[in-house]
């Protein structure tokens, strides 16, 4: 993503934002309609999802002689209202055009779509209305203040003086900025700024927020302060949220539902636990001394019934079991008998990568997120 709709160093350049900013009226959207806008009406009928999108195909020219980058090849997913959806997957998967399209930056060559009620093709303007949007790019300006910036934001996005000033109040305490209110954004931590980029994208009061890899950059601890944050801002402000991430373990912690998408489209849904749950047995990983000697230890533990879908990878044999932990002194005294010199072996419960492998067929390590 390289835009930011709610950025308050754009606004005062109304011709780079038309098109590419959605606004909102925030007046048109207090928090007592909430329940309604993220229960749109769709051709008379009450709408299940607050984000459906069927078959979204996006294309983008690669350049001279070179066949175009087929980003979006029929993604679909729905989300409903008040979720945390997570679009988990690997760099350059189709995440970032995913929320370009959902959120009217962008339209798709084909397939449909519609953002809390509105169809994003035929009522772009309606989902601006809808949405709030954090993308990749910081969105205060450095030499504002935490409190100048969120006031700007809630200003340029409709709201009188008074109104700006109560929300941003509200917002920087919600966030824990407000002993930094009225310091330069730039003095901030790379946390405290990513907050700050979130406050702005929930100041129209959306009814569906979207944000495009919020933590990436940031070190643990303001990872984990932002979740709880994450977390937290969708129940108190009943906001559905669309999460891009290729953190498995962020996607893990803050979906109550999640997409896998991979090369443009998406290869497993669910919930963390149903799509793990999926998987039928723990996952053995056996870490060896000598990487060249993977394929003799796979063959070697492709012979214990106890263990299957074994698979290699550099170092690493990977297989599945139904014994927990009582596989391991098998499989270890079975490579100690054939010579295969083992680095380290765990036996743990099916992850998100485990997951990814069985529906991508390579692991994210693999892709390199
Ligand atoms: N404007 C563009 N022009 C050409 N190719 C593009 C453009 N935007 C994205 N792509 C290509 O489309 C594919 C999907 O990119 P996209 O940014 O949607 O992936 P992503 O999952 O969000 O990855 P990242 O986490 O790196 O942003 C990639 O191959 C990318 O190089």
């Amino acid at each position: 993503m390289t835009h930011h709709p709610a950025a308050p160093h754009a606004a005062p350049n109304p011709a780079s934002t038309p098109t590419s900013t959605p606004t909102s009226t925030p007046t048109s959207t207090p928090t007592s309609t909430l329940g309604a806008a993220r229960r749109p009406k769709r051709g008379g009928a009450a709408s299940e999802w607050t984000i459906d999108a069927t078959d979204l195909v996006k294309t983008y020219p690669a350049g001279r002689g070179k066949e175009p980058v087929r980003a979006l090849d029929g993604l679909s997913l729905q989300v409903r209202p008040g979720e945390v959806f997570g679009l988990l997957g690997p760099n350059g998967a189709g995440k970032s055009t995913t929320v370009r399209l959902l959120t009217t930056l962008s339209r798709p060559d084909s397939g449909r779509a519609t953002v809390a009620g509105h169809d994003v093709l035929r009522d772009p303007g309606a989902v601006r209305h809808a949405i709030g949007l954090v993308s990749q790019r910081p969105s205060s300006a450095p030499l504002m203040t935490g409190r100048e910036s969120l006031e700007l934001a809630a200003r340029v996005q409709g709201l009188d003086r008074a109104t700006a000033r109560r929300r941003s109040g509200e917002l920087l305490e919600r966030f824990g900025l407000a002993p930094a209110a009225d310091r330069l954004t730039r003095t901030y931590s790379g946390g405290m700024n990513r907050r700050l980029d979130v406050a702005i994208g929930l100041v129209n009061r959306p009814a569906v927020l979207f944000l495009d890899e919020p933590t990436t950059g940031l070190d643990p601890e303001a990872r984990a302060q932002l979740w709880a944050e994450i977390a937290r801002m969708a129940s108190v402000e009943e906001t559905t949220v669309l999460l891009t991430t290729h953190y498995l373990d962020e996607a893990d912690h803050l979906s109550d539902r999640l997409a896998i998408v991979d090369r443009g489209r998406v290869v497993a849904q669910g919930t963390p636990d149903a799509l793990k749950s999926e998987l039928r047995g723990d996952r053995l990983v056996v870490e060896l001394v000598d990487p060249t000697s993977g394929a003799a230890a796979a063959e070697r533990l492709s012979r214990l019934p106890s263990l299957f879908d074994i698979v290699t990878e550099g170092r690493q044999v990977r297989g599945r079991t139904d014994q927990g932990a009582g596989v391991l002194p098998v499989a270890l005294a079975e490579l100690e008998r054939w010579g295969v010199a083992v680095a380290s072996a765990t036996v743990a419960r099916p992850s998100l990568d485990d997951v990814y492998l069985r529906h991508a067929g390579r692991t994210f390590e693999e892709v390199g997120s």
